[in-house]
């Protein structure tokens, strides 16, 4: 195995060049704090950003005020990292092409002239708006303050983003533009997003014209913090994060771009909200989907990122390393190079065991551990998460969770004996894990007692914005027919809805699987053949010598391991071929 870190050992891998650090330790605590402070954000000398290998963006790289050694502005995140991958499996780099279309220069035309840069926005920015000074930059352009000269929000003071059409150097960049204005407007009625007010253009710039966080980027506050939070502030801080997350999540949105530098604070105050920021990576995703573009930051990336095949998980993970950083004021994989960084996200597991994790409560840690999961299906969701005993007394509001329409959609389409195995395990659910199903169910507003296929399109419906019907989940509505006819109460809900692949994952896994069989014993077992069990998994007659492994010689009926390998279910890759 590579090297891997996880705090504050470093070490320089050699086929890279090490970014010159201010500091050889990613410890948040040690990092000296720059002195300029400015009026709007007080910005200090990032750990996030000078350790980071050369070519991996961290967005604030340019802020004023920061100290960076880096001579030139920041590249898009998605290059480098493909870039480092290809180098990671040894294959030689593409000689010409870009990795990413998003950023691969001249797709249309030579020099980008044919591009047509025109996005039909609002022309008069100036007669609106006075520009003041800049608040921030990213690698696309600049932030700067502005105030409002006429109409219903003269004399207000708002945040411009001006993105320069210079960089938008292909067709795809402008359509990453245009998306995300479209994502910002779309979501912008929740709390913890960034308030869309209007968007322009003229020759040069787009102009996105939002609600001013005076309050700072979240980095900051950290590591004014001296980079640790006690757990109080910590959870504060993430019911905030997740229930944003929560909420475009269920909008079909991706953020992939999640990070303390993309969180702002709406005032100075110590109890001022968080909001997030920067969609400029994000995307729409269907329900049925799953994204193949490394973008993001290398610190923040999730493994099935680098593995090219993810959905909204990936933010889950995110938010697992802003939450072990917020407690514990260190990275959870860290390199000083990018292939050093996607080999401890890959393999290295995050410690829990140093200072100060002996003195953080176990809810606390057991929280982060599900987040940093590498096993996506593992991982919770955010509104799993909001609903977690670490957060549970902070009374974060539940919204509900679209990885349970996707969970009920393959129990209504599942075999007869399928699932009665899951309603065997739904009677096994520690009461713990109850909370959540309950939870949700009640968000789905049983009628007489249960759901019908009505009550999952009203639920969507009544959470609907402009961004779902982008995303289109709602058509897996289309796909839950079954439940026109049938309707689930609650203990049917829970074997529908529950994830077997989370419940492997708790400690008490055997127990509920013990416990779960003999309910299975009693109304579900029944005989069955090598042939039928293997249709029942979809997989072929080479893999009868394993299935026949699971039917007890006995009675043929499956076995305690057979029940247990059925819930599992065959993944992707050991299917039909290679099944293990
Ligand atoms: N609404 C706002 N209020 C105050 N400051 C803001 C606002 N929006 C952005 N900023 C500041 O500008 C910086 C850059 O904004 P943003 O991250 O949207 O730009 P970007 O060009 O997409 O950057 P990146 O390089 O991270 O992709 C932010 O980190 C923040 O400091
Ligand atoms: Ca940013
Ligand atoms: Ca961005
Ligand atoms: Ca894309």
């Amino acid at each position: 195995m590579g090297l891997c870190y996880s705090r504050n050992t470093s070490s320089v891998k050699d086929d890279e060049i090490p970014v010159e650090q201010p500091s050889q330790t990613p410890r948040l605590a040690s990092i000296p704090q720059s002195p300029v402070p400015s009026e709007v954000n007080s910005y200090a000398s990032s750990p996030f950003q000078s350790p980071l290998p050369a070519g991996v963006a961290p967005s604030p790289a340019r802020t004023p005020g920061r100290k960076f050694k880096w001579p030139f502005p920041p590249p898009s995140p998605a290059k480098p990292i493909m870039a480092a991958l290809r180098r990671r499996r040894g294959a030689p780099p593409r000689p010409r092409d870009e990795p990413i279309p998003e950023d691969s220069e001249d797709v249309d035309g030579v020099g980008g002239e044919r591009l047509d840069k025109n996005f039909g926005f609002g022309k008069n920015m100036e007669g609106k708006y006075e520009m003041g000074k800049e608040v921030g930059r990213g690698h696309f352009g600049h932030t700067c303050w502005a105030k409002a000269k006429k109409g219903k929000m003269k004399g207000q003071t708002v945040a411009v983003k001006i993105i320069s059409k210079a960089k938008m150097t292909s067709a795809l960049s402008i359509e990453d533009v245009r998306r995300e204005v479209k994502l910002l407007k779309a979501l912008s009625g929740h709390k913890h997003m960034v308030k869309f007010y209007d968007v322009y253009e003229d020759n040069d710039n787009v102009y996105v014209v939002m609600e001013l966080c005076e309050g700072g980027e979240l980095l900051d506050r950290i590591l004014a913090r001296g980079g640790k939070y006690p757990e109080v502030d910590a959870k504060r801080i993430l019911v905030q994060i997740l229930s944003a997350t929560a909420f475009f999540h269920l909008q079909g949105v991706v953020h992939r771009d999640l990070k303390p530098e993309n969180f702002l604070f709406t005032s100075r105050n110590e109890d001022a909200v968080l909001k997030v920021i920067d969609f400029g990576l994000s995307d729409f995703i269907r329900y049925d989907q799953r994204l193949n573009d490394v973008v993001g930051s290398a610190y923040y990336v999730a493994p099935e990122v680098l593995h090219r095949s993810y959905s909204t998980e990936a933010d889950m993970w995110s938010i697992g390393v802003i939450s072990y950083i917020l407690l514990c004021g260190s990275r959870p994989f860290y390199g000083r190079t990018e292939s050093a960084i996607f080999r401890c996200v890959l393999r290295a597991n995050p410690n829990f065991e140093d200072m100060p994790w002996p003195s953080i409560s176990p809810t606390g840690k057991d929280f982060v551990k599900r987040l940093l999961n590498k096993d996506h299906r593992k991982r919770m969701t955010a509104a799993q998460a909001l609903a977690h005993p670490w957060l549970r007394d902070e009374n974060p509001g539940l919204l509900l969770d679209f990885s349970v329409y996707k969970l009920v959609r393959s129990y209504i389409r599942a075999s007869p004996f399928r699932r009665s195995a899951l309603k065997a395990l739904a009677k096994a659910i520690p009461d713990e894990e109850l909370v959540f199903l309950k939870a949700q169910f009640m968000l789905l507003d049983p009628k007489d007692g249960g759901l019908s296929l009505n009550n999952f399109t009203t639920a969507l419906t009544r959470y609907a914005t402009d961004a779902m019907m982008e995303s289109k989940l709602p058509d897996i509505l289309n796909t839950m027919q079954p439940l026109v006819q049938k309707k689930l109460d609650f203990e049917e809900f829970c074997a529908a809805g529950v994830s077997v692949y989370q419940l492997e994952a708790l400690e008490e896994w055997e127990q509920i699987a013990t416990s779960a069989f003999e309910h299975f014993e009693q109304e579900g077992n029944r005989v069955i053949s090598v042939q039928e069990l293997a249709g029942e998994m979809s997989v072929g007659p080479n893999a009868y010598p394993l299935l026949k492994d699971w039917i007890r010689s006995s009675d043929g009926k499956l076995s305690f391991l057979g029940y247990a390998k059925f819930l599992h279910g065959v993944t992707v890759r050991s299917s039909s071929s290679r099944p293990r």
